[in-house]
């Protein structure tokens, strides 16, 4: 990657503190209180409709809160007078100008914020898009759009990046490419904060997370410590006498599922205590493992109650 680690690129704080937005009787937002650190890639993760968007525009200064404060390095965005200098974001890659070149409408960009015209062939060239600088972005594929997005983001070379759902569609090289760019952005120890919907877009990604759910903070941690906490491990067994063994397990304090293959699903209950409880009335068993939830499953666990939608739901 041919960046300059140049901007005197100390990352900066963005602090959220009880940050709220209602829209009538929806509250978009509610009483969002974070931090997110310079240095590390931040997942900022919920369902749709959980509010990740919303609070990324009170961030740019875009969107007023009902209710609390969004600060970058402890000032709002709009008190900062550098704009794109010091925060760099791409919202929704569809939102340019069809009849304009890639090249043209970077060079607009870098104008009207006062960032030296020669940065615009520097970021086409990063994100991929010098050889169709030229070209009408009316013409460009969704993939190239959020290329071009990502290019405005990294126009300014700021210190703090926000990038709302930037993995819709790009291909699977393209999504190699953009997670090697914010692991790359991350090392140079700038803030890069990146929403999605989907936590396994987030797993290979991100260092820490930061998870929405209608409005509200239901995780804050690392992907490391949230992968340990979705769900306790399950210990999957198995015997030939799985009434027995499923008495047994229940009465000892663990609950039992019985899965589709017959094999017993216990949680509550240790992989040795399983094992001895088994012994303990001697009976055989077949299968003795445990399975830990994926950060998917975690992921799943904790915002289900929070989407606005399941499937199925009458509506
Ligand atoms: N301008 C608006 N007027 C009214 N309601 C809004 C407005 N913007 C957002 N909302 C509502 O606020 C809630 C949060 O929306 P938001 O777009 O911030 O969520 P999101 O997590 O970014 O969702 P998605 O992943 O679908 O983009 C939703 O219920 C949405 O309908």
């Amino acid at each position: 990657m041919n960046r300059r680690t140049s901007c005197g690129t100390v990352g900066r704080v963005i602090e959220l503190r009880e940050l709220t937005k209602r829209y009538g009787r929806t509250t978009a937002v509610d009483s969002l209180t974070c931090t997110v650190r310079p240095g590390q890639v931040t997942g900022f993760l919920g369902p749709n409709g959980s509010g990740k968007s919303t609070t990324l525009r009170m961030i740019l200064g875009l969107v007023e809160p009902t209710r609390g404060s969004a600060t970058v390095d402890g000032r709002r965005f709009r008190d900062h007078h550098r704009g794109l200098r010091h925060v760099g974001a791409l919202l929704d890659g569809g939102d340019v100008h069809g009849g304009r070149s890639a090249r043209s409408h970077l060079a607009a960009l870098a104008a009207s914020n006062g960032i030296p015209r020669a940065r615009v062939d520097h970021v086409l060239d990063e994100v991929g898009l010098a050889a169709v600088a030229h070209r009408r972005i009316g013409g460009f594929s969704l993939g190239m759009r959020q290329r071009l997005g990502i290019a405005g983001a990294l126009l300014g070379d700021p210190p703090v990046l926000l990038f709302d759902e930037p993995i819709n569609g790009l291909d699977p090289e393209g999504v190699h490419w953009v997670r090697g760019l914010f692991r790359g952005l991350a090392a140079q120890g700038r803030t890069v904060l990146v929403s999605s919907h989907l936590m396994t877009e987030m797993a290979n990604t991100a260092d820490q997370l930061v998870v929405l759910g209608k409005g509200r903070l239901l995780a804050a941690e690392s992907v490391t410590d949230f992968a340990g906490r979705g769900a306790r491990p399950t210990v999957v067994v198995r015997s030939a006498d799985g009434a027995r063994l499923a008495e047994a397990l229940t009465s000892a304090g663990g609950s039992v599922g019985i899965e589709a293959d017959g094999a017993l699903a216990v949680t509550g209950l240790t992989v040795t205590r399983v094992s001895e409880l088994a012994m303990d009335r001697r009976i055989t068993l077949s299968e003795l493992t445990t399975r830990t939830p994926s950060l998917e499953e975690a992921f799943m666990n904790l915002t289900t109650d929070s989407v606005e939608f399941l499937a199925g739901e009458p509506q």
